[in-house]
């Protein structure tokens, strides 16, 4: 197969862990004979220092012309600590996901069995968790109209939030529950949120064209608690954007470190892979920063294209990189080793599989059918 695909690095960590992802896609190039293209283009901080634009036409261009986006990370303290600047960074990934119409962000939370003591949470507690979170992307408080009045010292968000914006990620989340556990938990505020109301009326109403799967609402004060005191009893979590970024943060504790969890944003035309973390500016350059989380967006990338036995390929090299130790930092404090190293490692450790490697126990928790 022949996929051109676009690639933004954009800032801190960002181009140090999309090399690895690249190297990892150049390995299934070879060994499963695909042709591979890619297309660099600015976002985030460094476009707006050589442009003005946190999103530069042609990087927009780029993404609708190519057959999928692979991004990295964006933002830097100085955008971040300076309230009065009059772009910044997120704008380009919210323009971007916005324009693409990428309004599910889909973001695994598994526990490898390997990594089952990373976590600071008990072994007993994590062991089991293979949960996914159906994140609405394109709408919510992100998008809403906003305000600032400096003379009043006041700032206005609003939440906005239409029936078919919900209806057609909620159709997503009860597909994907139908090949899982059955199970949809809508997390929502419907105790105070007027959206939150309206995402039950219709999430309730979608799920009578799913009798086989169980729907259940949670507030998500408790659902923040219920996902540390028991992870293992989610299945499919669909929530909204605001939410759905805080819920999943806190998903990466669960799994021993963010710089694991991976993430798909996808709409009807484009879709983009991402890891779930930020920047991490302070690591920028060190050639610490976890890659995995990019190099697992990848695995989802190839899934997208029904490329299966590659996307279990990148997922094997990864779990070979775990039970060897092939890691950084974050999830082995001693280790020597560097995002580099470990890129390399599962770059050269790509290869077709025999019969021995069972997909189904390690995976990324991503099932065959959560992604249109
Ligand atoms: N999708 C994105 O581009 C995205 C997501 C979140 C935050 N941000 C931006 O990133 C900047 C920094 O934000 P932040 O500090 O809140 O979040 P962050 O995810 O960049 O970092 C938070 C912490 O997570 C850990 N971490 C993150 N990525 C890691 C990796 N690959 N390997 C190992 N450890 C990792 C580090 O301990 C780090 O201190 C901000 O400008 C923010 O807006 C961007
Ligand atoms: C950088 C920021 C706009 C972004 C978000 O909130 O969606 C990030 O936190 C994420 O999770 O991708
Ligand atoms: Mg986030």
């Amino acid at each position: 197969m022949h996929l051109d695909i676009a690639v933004l690095e954009g800032d801190g960590i960002g181009p140090e862990v999309v090399a690895q992802s690249i190297k990892c896609l150049r390995s299934v190039e070879e060994t499963f004979g695909h042709s591979f293209t890619f297309k660099n283009g600015l976002i985030g901080a460094s476009a707006i220092k050589k442009t003005g634009n946190p999103l530069p036409k042609e990087t927009l261009k780029l993404c609708k012309s190519t057959d999928a986006t692979l991004f990295g990370a964006l933002g830097l303290p100085e955008f971040d600590d300076n309230p009065k600047a009059k772009v910044w960074p997120e704008q380009g990934l919210l323009k971007l996901r916005k324009k693409l119409e990428l309004f599910a962000n889909i973001r695994p939370v598994k526990v490898f069995p390997s990594l089952v003591k990373q976590s600071p949470l008990s072994k007993t507690q994590v062991q089991n968790t293979d949960l996914i979170i159906f994140r609405e992307l394109s709408g919510g408080i992100y998008y809403g109209d906003k305000s600032n009045d400096e003379d009043k010292n006041s700032a206005t968000d609003t939440c906005t939030y239409t029936e078919s914006e919900i209806s057609r990620i909620a159709h997503l989340a009860f597909k994907s529950a139908r090949s899982r556990k059955k199970k949809v938990t809508l997390v929502d505020k419907a105790n105070v949120l007027e959206t939150s109301r309206l995402w039950r009326r219709v999430v309730r109403n979608i799920s009578e064209s799913y009798p086989d799967v169980v729907l259940n609402c949670l507030f998500i004060d408790n659902a923040a608690v219920q996902m540390i005191l028991n992870p293992s009893q989610f299945d499919v979590i669909l929530t909204d954007n605001m939410f759905g970024d805080i819920l999943s943060d806190q998903g990466s504790v669960i799994a021993g470190s963010i710089g694991l969890l991976p993430s798909a944003s996808v709409g009807l035309e484009h879709a983009m892979f991402e890891p779930i973390h930020g920047s991490y500016p302070n690591a920028a350059g060190k050639n610490i920063a976890n890659p995995v989380a990019s190099i697992l967006s990848v695995a989802m990338l190839l899934q997208h294209f029904k490329m299966n036995e590659e996307s279990d390929a990148v997922v094997a090299a990864v779990l070979k990189s775990f039970s060897k130790k092939i890691v950084t930092p974050d999830i082995l404090g001693s280790s020597k080793y560097g995002t580099n190293y470990v890129g390399d490692f599962i770059a050269d450790n790509i290869m077709e599989l025999d019969g021995s490697f069972n997909i189904n126990d390690e995976n990324i928790g991503l099932g065959k059918s959560t992604i249109i």
